[in-house]
């Protein structure tokens, strides 16, 4: 399909095509994993380019109901070609090439992202990870063949991050060998899991286990929430969709609350731990985090989701700085391109680096990954520390590098890259959440911070370590390396940069070609070359500090430091003896801190006249006394509105300069307290998670009931698309 010549491309692409250094295609073949790789791609392609359902309308026009229907329609059809070629596979690398391909070749419909991607991203894996062989018979081919729709309910309103204070409840209930799950307050609703809003007819509750009066932590249970035929929502359960959010509009994440709802014993996915019929709990698992593993997985996903997103932002932006021209350089010749220019090459071409760079650490990463498990199957968990802190890191870092690389493309397109339709704005927006998701960027940070630390007491104490993080008993010489936050930082730079290396020069190393091998080369130096400069103060040796010197001899440094001053080289200074001494008034610092409080005060007694008005439409809107600040905002304004009307009144008959005085210190009585008081005007914010008293579940919860999708229990979309492909109607 694209290696066919296409009519029409544009002069100046075609110019910059034929400059190629390279064969195109042997890079992507390369990129494919090889030419069969390639050769299989395409054919799924075209298949997909015959049969699916194309926009008539473009997504970003549609209604937020219409973009869902929309995205279930376009799922149903891709799954239903989906799941008959998952059907023709027999060996599990296939499948696992199948489904790369599918991934990537599917977003090509989707402006937004599909709301089965938790069932093909989470729940399939979960099944996988977490269920007991007889659970993963029974539940696997329903979960492939789409007979149910799953999803992955673990964040909570009140908790995303600290999993262990999750609050839902599952309590095992041994007359009728069933547990019972429970919301109990607010903030144990579950929130954002994708395609629970109104898709899902299933999904894997992570709860806190309590049997026989004991709590065991957090478990997954897989747990029908919906009913097959209607797609009503089961007894004891409320469900919606959490309301319009950056990016995602097409997951129709959800909220799910629970009432004494009951599920059967097996509910509980049973590879590491089991509830026996009379209650017992049986602890399989060597390692007390395997529950956690689906979230490794889905980090390690992430490195090539990232790799994908940003090679489509940095094609879009070359592609279009090489028919963009702007700027007329030499009269009367025609205006350049703007990929001439250096800064814009400066703009995109570390995001190819990165591209590269993404792609071949999460090859290797996956197969890391890969090795892991499959020592993990033989009861060895010795390697997950390592590869939890390995994957965490490398999902924080290249989860915010992708976004911000994005933004460059964007910026590098101009006022055209603010256009839904140039797709920036949504790669971005996809991209920036998943900086959050899966575990947030700082969190991930310190729990590799945290690794690194360990390990960097076994290397103190003389012990081995693993090969990744050798490099820490290399650097042992304290000239070159400290156990600062700068120095774990470098650590995993080196980390990084060192696999970029190690594998590109690895992958190219064979059946490529010369061209190939220097592009790859460039490019690995580039990536290089480009975070050591911007990383070059966390590179020196030295911090520069008498504070933080690896000693700790801060006070002797101080010292030291000193006495080194020029001034300290004359006992007295002839100051003394000719200067006067400067009234404080003149040093450029102080008038600095008064200069800037007289500037700001004409610039925000403005902004408090406005704030004046708003002020009192909220003050009278919510009523005095509604919280226990609104009765002092009232006493306040009132000061404020008296103090102004009767200023205003009595100064008429002043003279000029004692008026403008006394407007003065109205205005810095009103600036004062808009500044004191601004908490309370908070209120103003349109925020559910800035308002001044703080009710942020409850503001949430309301909002996302004043959802329209969830006005409607069922949307329509069940019964026109997913009723019939779940059937097998369709
Ligand atoms: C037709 C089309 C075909 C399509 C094909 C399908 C392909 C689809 C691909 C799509 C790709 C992706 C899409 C996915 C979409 C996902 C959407 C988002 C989903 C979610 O966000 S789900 C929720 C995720 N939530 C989180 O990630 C929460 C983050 N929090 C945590 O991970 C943990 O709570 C914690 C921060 C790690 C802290 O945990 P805890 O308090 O329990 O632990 P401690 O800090 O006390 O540490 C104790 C100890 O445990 C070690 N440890 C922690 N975590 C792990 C772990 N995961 N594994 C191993 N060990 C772990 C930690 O290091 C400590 O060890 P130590 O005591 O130091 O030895
Ligand atoms: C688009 C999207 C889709 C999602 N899909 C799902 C889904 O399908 N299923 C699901 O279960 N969840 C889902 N989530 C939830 C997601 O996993 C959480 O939002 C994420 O794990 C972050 O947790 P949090 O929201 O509690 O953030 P918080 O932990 O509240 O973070 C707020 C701030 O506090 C800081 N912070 C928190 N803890 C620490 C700490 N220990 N040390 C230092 N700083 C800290 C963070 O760095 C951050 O700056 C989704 C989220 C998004 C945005």
């Amino acid at each position: 399909m694209r290696n066919k010549p296409i009519a029409n491309v544009n002069a100046d692409l075609l110019k910059e095509r034929k400059n190629c250094s390279f064969d195109i295609e042997e890079l992507t073949n390369l990129i494919d994993g090889g030419k069969n790789q390639t050769a299989r791609r395409r054919e799924i392609e075209n298949m997909l380019l015959k049969n699916m359902p194309f926009d008539i309308i473009p997504e970003e026009c549609l209604s937020a109901k219409e973009k869902y229907e929309n995205a279930v329609r376009k799922s149903v059809a891709l799954n239903k070609i989906g799941v008959e070629l998952v059907s023709q596979v027999t060996k599990a690398k296939e499948l696992s090439d199948l489904t790369l391909t599918l991934r990537r070749v599917s977003d090509a419909y989707f402006r937004e992202v599909t709301p089965f991607l938790l069932h093909l991203g989470m729940f399939i894996p979960t099944i996988l990870g977490q269920c007991s062989d007889e659970q993963v018979a029974h539940w696997l081919p329903l979960a492939m063949q789409l007979k149910i729709i799953g999803t992955y309910a673990q964040t909570e309103l009140g908790h995303g991050t600290f999993i262990r204070g999750l609050e839902t409840t599952a309590t095992y209930d041994e007359r009728t060998e069933e547990f019972v799950l429970n919301s109990p307050t607010l903030s144990s609703s579950k929130w954002w899991a994708g395609g629970l809003g109104k898709t899902a007819n299933h999904c894997i509750v992570v709860a806190q286990l309590y049997t026989k009066g004991e709590c065991y932590g957090t478990h997954p249970f897989i747990v029908q929430i919906r009913d097959m035929d209607t797609h009503m929502p089961l007894k004891g359960l409320k469900v919606g969709e959490i309301g319009p959010r950056l990016g995602f509009q097409t997951a129709d994440n959800g909220f799910l609350v629970f009432d004494n709802f009951r599920i059967p014993r097996d509910s509980l996915m049973m590879k590491h731990a089991k509830v026996l019929k009379d209650g017992t709990y049986v602890k399989i698992a060597r390692h007390s985090k395997l529950t956690y593993g689906t979230m490794i997985f889905v980090r390690v996903l992430l490195v090539s989701e990232m790799a994908f997103n940003l090679s489509k932002a940095v094609t879009i932006a070359v592609r279009y700085s090489a028919v963009r021209r702007q700027s007329e350089l030499k009269p009367n010749e025609p205006e350049p391109q703007v990929l001439d220019y250096l800064t814009q090459q400066h703009k995109l071409f570390i995001s190819i680096s990165t591209v590269y760079a993404f792609q071949f650490t999460s090859n290797w990463l996956m197969k890391t990954y890969h090795t892991v498990q499959a020592n993990m199957k033989h009861g060895n968990t010795d390697a997950l520390p390592e590869l939890h802190a390995l994957s965490s890191c490398l999902k924080a870092i290249c989860t915010s590098d992708c976004s911000a690389a994005i933004e460059q493309c964007r910026f590098a397109c101009g006022g055209h890259g603010y256009m839904i339709s140039s797709n920036l704005p949504s790669l971005y927006a996809f991209t920036t959440a998943t900086r959050t998701y899966e575990g947030d960027y700082t969190v991930l940070l310190l729990q590799t911070a945290r690794f690194l630390v360990k390990t960097w007491e076994q290397v103190e104490l003389g012990n081995a370590v693993t090969p990744m993080v050798a490099y820490l008993a290399r650097h042992q010489n304290r000239e070159a390396w400290d156990e600062s936050p700068e120095g774990i930082i470098r650590a995993f730079e080196a980390i990084a940069a060192g696999v970029y290396q190690t594998e590109s020069v690895r992958s190219v190393s064979f059946g490529q070609s010369d061209a190939i091998k220097d592009v790859m080369k460039q490019l690995s130096d580039l990536y290089l070359l480009y975070w050591s400069l911007e990383r070059t103060g966390d590179l020196l040796t030295t911090l520069k500090s008498t504070l933080g010197s690896y000693d700790g001899r801060v006070y002797e440094r101080l010292m030291e430091e000193a006495l080194k001053s020029p001034l300290n080289q004359e006992p007295v200074n002839e100051s003394f003896h000719n200067e006067p001494e400067p009234q404080v008034m003149d040093f450029v610092s102080q008038q600095h801190k008064l200069f800037i409080g007289i500037a700001s005060y004409y610039s925000y007694s403005m902004t408090a006249l406005w704030l004046w008005d708003i002020l009192t439409k909220v003050t009278s809107e919510l009523g005095v006394g509604k919280t226990d600040r609104l009765p002092e905002s009232h006493g306040r304004a009132v000061f404020m509105s008296v103090f102004n009307s009767e200023m205003e009144k009595s100064v008429s008959s002043l003279s000029a300069p004692l008026q403008a005085v006394l407007r003065q210190l109205v205005e810095l009585y009103l600036y004062y307290w808009t500044l004191e008081k601004r908490g309370d005007l908070l209120l103003v914010l349109q925020s559910t998670l800035g308002s001044y008293d703080g009710r942020v579940y409850e503001r949430l919860m309301e909002e996302a009931l004043k959802n329209p999708p969830n006005k409607e229990p069922v949307n329509e979309s069940f019964h026109k698309y997913l009723k019939p492909f779940i059937q097998g109607k369709l």
